[in-house]
């Protein structure tokens, strides 16, 4: 059948998620009482009052004890168990090869005629025989090619504890939670069967072994809920070759009535479920028979909760099987773009195409070593994330101790994790600016590759011959590339919707309402349901953001603004919260704007270096504008600053240099947001990252009881950790990727 047909089958079947029937027995022999249960229009029970002293004005003044009620099946005491089966139970049954769950349970007083109903004798079958002859006969009438298997497992819950009923003297079973199975009972044996009788068999063994006793209304009652599960698993062949289905049917023998509970579990996952609620007719048994039936009515009310619920499995199920048809039609989509790729054009000489071969396989080599040093990359730059999220934490720590609780040996083994973070940090760091550099290498190599390609073709008498193979080779390449970019896009996503409802968190908890933040938002060029942090909130009013593709800083190249000694390129800031360099055009000198945000107390931290003092004026004199900055050695850029609170400024040195100064011995740049600039070297030119990113520069040592820093560079001396840069080859939107923890 096909996966629509049978979808459709089965939401008609689901609208009859949970249906009650009513059975009433025959009186039995021993029973010497009055039959007092009547059964109208197949759907309506009557019990009469059992006090037959009970006169016309009783009644009539309401104070008679009879009662009514309707259901979705009734049936009296003629009615066979093969009645009960045929008008109530079987279509739910055919859903299960179908690959639907069902539950059919019954309920009722001791002695009413559960066991009678789902076990049955031979003269007249339970359900649970009736079923499994239905299952059986189902799957050899199906006309499909799938492949089917019947399994199926029988327990017994006595006393709260769980029985294997299959197994001679089973121990006590436990539940577990399965991720993919939900709730299962481990240890359970599920047996492979082929045919209805050997469940039969099964199933006699199976209650042979159950707990029963005698009671004053039933020999052999029975003391535990029994369930028989049978699982019919269908692996398809030809529509959705191999997708397997499975439903499952769970037969049910209640004991006693732990009604509300038991039926919760019933009804949970998508399971159509069947109430059969057994009565007894005699007089003396209308208490129970009563309450039986208000049982059965009120479980009617779960009816409407599970059509709610069923609506939105519907939903699910409709998109579940949506996406079905687009996986299938993608395959489809796929196959055909392979069998245009395999279509062998015509033959050109030997020679030449073995020479594309080896420009191609070389070519195809080189993209997934960078794929592969790209992923590198990423992993040890999430390592350090983390590794810099613990040195925060440590910090916190250890400032905490020294001031509050002062406790030395606790500092000392803290300050000695913290040593070992800094460490993997730095050598992480060296590690990430070697694959920098072997990435740079590969992309050299890459461009070389493409020009040989190019002057093979080129050279070529058959140029549309050579032109189209090595497009096709080179069609492969790019189809690696492009998927390894999916897979770092849908990241991206994922962490940039996590950075922007962090964003608004931020900014809620700043004091700003929602309009004052899309005002904001629209004053600054961004959109607030998406918000571009290319173009970041910025503290200014300035709405300039330098292009900085833009053709006047292409002729920057990284020694002018920075070298190995420390003599980095000067950033200035001026009041405004704008930060310039040498990045930007002289003659503009006008920076992005730049949100910042200070979350760390800190000390002194390097502001600029090496300006003139007018260039320094220009960047502290006017308070609040002092912002840390530091420098970057991966892109070899002076990154980011932010500004501090007036109070932490310090002066300038005897150099020229501004420190930004706090209260604490070390700077720890861990946290905060800013803005950063790095330095393409394969573009030659710089790139704004613009808004809120990691901000991650590490620390450096000072004197505490100094208010600036009397270090020509010291930075250098100890080196300040790099930022996690991001690999340029990537998309650039992967930047992201860093920012989002800090919301
Ligand atoms: N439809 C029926 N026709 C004839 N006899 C029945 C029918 N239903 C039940 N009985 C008889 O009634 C008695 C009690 O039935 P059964 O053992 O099924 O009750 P039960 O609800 O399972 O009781 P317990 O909860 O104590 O196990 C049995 O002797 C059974 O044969």
């Amino acid at each position: 059948m096909l996966v629509r047909e049978y979808w459709k089958k089965s939401f008609s079947q689901l609208m009859k998620l949970f249906e009650v029937a009513v059975k009433c027995r025959p009186l039995t022999a021993r029973e010497r009482g009055r039959d007092i249960v009547r059964v109208h229009n197949d759907k309506e029970v009557l019990v009469l009052d059992p006090d037959l002293s009970k006169d016309y004005l009783d009644r009539i003044q309401n104070r008679t004890k009879e009662r009514k009620y309707t259901f979705d099946y009734a049936f009296g005491p003629n009615s066979s168990n093969l009645d009960v089966y045929k008008r109530s139970v079987r279509s739910t049954i055919a859903g299960v090869v179908q690959g639907l769950n069902a539950t059919i349970f019954a309920y009722g007083s001791t002695g009413s005629g559960k066991t009678y109903t789902m076990v049955g004798t031979r003269d007249d079958p339970g359900l649970m025989v009736l079923s499994l002859n239905t299952i059986f006969d189902l799957i050899e009438k199906d006309h499909s090619s799938d492949n089917f298997q019947v399994t199926c497992s029988y327990l017994e819950v006595y006393n709260e504890v769980i029985y294997d009923l299959l197994e001679k003297s089973s121990g006590h079973l436990e539940l577990r939670e399965d991720p993919e199975q939900g709730i299962t009972v481990a240890g359970l044996r599920s047996i492979k069967v082929n045919s209805a009788d050997r469940i039969l068999e099964l199933l006699n063994l199976g209650n042979s072994r159950r707990k029963t006793e005698s009671t004053e209304v039933n020999e052999t009652s029975s003391r535990s809920h029994a369930v028989l599960e049978i699982s019919v698993t269908r692996k398809q062949q030809k529509e959705y070759p191999n997708q397997v289905i499975r439903g499952k049917l769970a037969l049910v023998d209640l004991a006693g009535s732990k009604l509300t509970r038991i039926l919760k579990d019933g009804l949970s996952g998508n399971s159509q479920t069947i109430m059969i609620a057994t009565i007894s007719p005699a007089d003396n048994q209308y208490h129970h028979t009563v309450n039986t039936l208000k049982y059965a009515d009120r479980a009617k009310e779960i009816k409407t909760h599970i059509q709610e619920s069923y609506d939105s499995y519907c939903n699910y199920m409709r998109n579940q099987f949506a996406l079905q048809t687009e996986v299938s039609r993608l395959r489809k989509e796929l196959a055909e773009k392979e069998s245009q790729l395999n279509a062998k054009p015509e033959k050109a000489p030997d020679d030449e195409i073995s020479w594309l071969n080896t420009l191609s396989q070389e070519t195809s080599e080189n993209v997934q070593e960078r794929i592969n040093l790209q992923k590198a990359l990423i992993e040890l730059e999430e390592t350090n994330l983390r590794n810099r999220k613990e040195l925060q934490h440590l910090d916190d720590a250890i400032a905490k101790q020294q001031v509050i609780e002062n406790d030395g040996a606790v500092v000392q083994a803290l300050q000695a994790r913290r040593q070992v973070i800094l460490d993997n940090i730095r050598d992480n760091d060296e590690l990430g600016v070697g694959y920098q550099k072997e990435i740079e290498a590969n992309e050299q190599r890459r461009c070389q590759l493409q020009d040989m390609i190019d002057e093979a073709i080129r050279n070529n008498g058959n140029k549309t011959y050579l032109g189209i193979l090595s497009q096709y080779r080179l069609l492969g390449i790019t189809n690696t590339e492009l998927q390894f970019e999916m897979a770092i896009r849908d990241q991206i996503i994922y962490s940039q919707r996590e950075a922007q409802r962090n964003l608004w968190n931020l900014l809620m908890s700043l004091g700003l309402n929602e309009k004052q933040i899309v005002e904001l938002g629209a004053k600054q060029g961004v959109t607030v349901e998406d918000i571009q942090m290319t173009t970041p909130l910025g503290l200014s009013n300035t709405t300039h953001t330098p292009n900085m593709t833009d053709e006047r800083y292409t002729s920057l190249t990284r020694p002018t603004f920075y070298d190995q000694s420390g003599a980095i390129s000067p950033c200035f800031f001026p009041q405004d919260g704008e930060f310039s360099s040498r990045y930007f055009p002289v003659e503009t000198r006008k920076p992005p704007r730049a949100f910042f945000r200070e979350e760390h107390h800190t000390s002194y931290y390097y502001v600029s270096h090496g300006l003139s003092p007018s260039a320094n004026q220009q960047c502290c004199s006017n308070q609040p504008s002092s912002y840390y900055g530091a420098l970057d050695q991966q892109t070899r850029g002076f990154h980011n600053s932010f500004p501090l609170k007036s109070h932490h400024i310090s002066p300038y040195d005897e150099s020229g240099d501004a420190w930004a100064v706090a209260n604490r011995k070390e700077v720890n740049m861990n946290s905060y947001v800013g803005m950063s600039s790095t330095w393409d070297p394969c573009k030659g030119m710089a790139t704004n990252h613009g808004g809120i990113n990691q901000g991650i520069f590490g620390r450096l040592p000072v004197e505490e009881s100094s208010n600036k820093v009397n270090s020509q560079h010291s930075y250098t001396k100890s080196p300040i950790p790099a930022r996690p840069s991001v690999p340029h080859m990537l998309p650039s939107h992967v930047n992201s990727k860093f920012k989002r923890e800090k919301f």
